[in-house]
């Protein structure tokens, strides 16, 4: 008989999991691998709450196994290290984003690009290499191999760049791969979120200049004022989006939920590139007329490279770009996940585990 989530493995790990696509989570028990030659143990301190969380618990990709311990913004302090450990010590500061495996050898891997890998292993609800479901960091301690480690630096504050491992990154990625992270260049920024928000704070540290483009002017004060966006245009606005077709370089979409994209074409230049980031649950319509003129693009990315996450921490760093958090105990986590479906979080929730987990099991 198969063992259970909480005699599978010698470390025992405690943390809040979802039972079913109600996607309410609670408290679970369940446990971690030994650390092996090449691992590092870590305990969690903070972890951010991604949409992608949202999605999973509730099932809305069809592809969540229960019970499903979320996160995968998972920052903390090292606690073990393997014998042929090399990147880190005891003491570090260090993280875990989305990917903890992949098969080291296809072309992805070897361009540094695991999470592109067809044997990519998702931080939790995948199975790993030894048949094991994993787990992500809404837990008290992570395990992961050397290679997804990542680094940050001591005078980072480690709650405000836990959403660098998967908003940021999902947001610089693209912007380098794309050709949009240069000066002078125009790039929209679609749904003001946890990934959005950062999409701005990146743009602009690239030199870009960077609008907003919205269906709430209720972030209008925000974006310009605090974010530091150039500009803000409210979507639903026919005569605001008449006055910028044409405009932009580089548009990255951000939305969590089903939306038309015909008219975000239409803001781009001959030659612009839309950016799918965000990850409805049905296809969107896409228009093909407007993309044959002006030979556009509509394209895709997924987060990023082990290699390339650590240059955009280094890179955040160096520009001081951190996210805008709500930091909360893990028993508000319900109710987190509530506001966030309806947008109501500036701009993303972290839970401080290291100091709310243990008291709630
Ligand atoms: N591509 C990737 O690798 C990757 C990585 C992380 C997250 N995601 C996905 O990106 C999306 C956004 O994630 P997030 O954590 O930033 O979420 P979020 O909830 O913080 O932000 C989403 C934004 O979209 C806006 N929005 C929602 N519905 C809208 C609609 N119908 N029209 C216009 N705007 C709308 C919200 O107001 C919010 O500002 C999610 O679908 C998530 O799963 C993808
Ligand atoms: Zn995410």
């Amino acid at each position: 008989m198969a063992k259970t989530p909480e005699e599978e493995h010698p470390i025992k790990a405690v943390g809040w999991a979802a039972r079913d696509s109600s996607g309410v989570l609670s408290p679970f028990k369940f446990s971690r691998r030994a650390t092996g030659e090449k691992d590092v143990r870590f305990r969690v301190l903070y972890c951010g709450i991604c949409h992608s969380d949202l999605h999973m618990v509730k099932n809305e990709w069809g592809t969540s196994i229960y019970p499903l311990v979320p996160g995968h913004e998972i920052v903390g302090e090292v606690t073990e290290v393997g014998s042929r450990v090399k990147k880190v010590k005891v003491g570090d500061k260090v993280g875990v984003g989305c990917v903890v495996g992949a098969c080291h050898s296809c072309e992805n891997c070897n361009n540094d690009l695991e999470v592109y890998c067809p044997k990519m292993i998702l931080s939790y609800g995948a199975c790993y290499y030894d048949g094991t479901v994993t787990y992500g960091g809404y837990s008290d301690t992570m395990v992961a191999d050397e290679r997804y480690i990542l680094r940050f630096p001591e005078n980072m504050p480690l709650d405000a760049a836990a959403p660098l491992l998967c908003a940021g990154i999902t947001v610089y990625s693209p912007l380098k791969y794309y050709g949009l992270a240069e000066p002078g260049k125009h790039i929209g920024v679609v749904g003001l979120g946890g990934l959005g928000h950062v999409g701005v704070k990146f743009a602009k540290a690239f030199g870009a200049k960077v609008t907003v483009i919205s269906t709430s002017s209720s972030k209008k004060d925000e974006a310009l004022e605090h974010l530091g966006a150039d500009s803000f245009l409210l979507s639903s606005n026919q005569e605001q989006l008449e006055a910028s077709l044409g405009t932009f370089d580089g548009i990255l979409d951000t939305v969590s939920a089903m939306h038309s994209i015909l008219p975000l074409i239409g803001l781009l230049k001959s030659h612009g590139k839309l950016v799918m980031l965000g990850a409805p649950e049905k296809p969107l319509e896409l228009p093909v007329f407007p993309l044959l003129m002006g030979r556009k693009m509509v394209a895709g990315s997924a987060t990023g490279g082990m290699k390339e996450i650590q240059e955009m921490i280094d890179f955040a760093a160096k520009h001081n770009i951190t996210a805008d958090i709500e930091v909360i105990p893990i028993d508000y986590v319900n109710k987190a996940m509530e506001r966030l479906a309806k947008g109501d979080v500036r701009y993303r929730f972290v839970i401080d585990i290291g100091n709310s987990l243990a008291s709630s099991n």
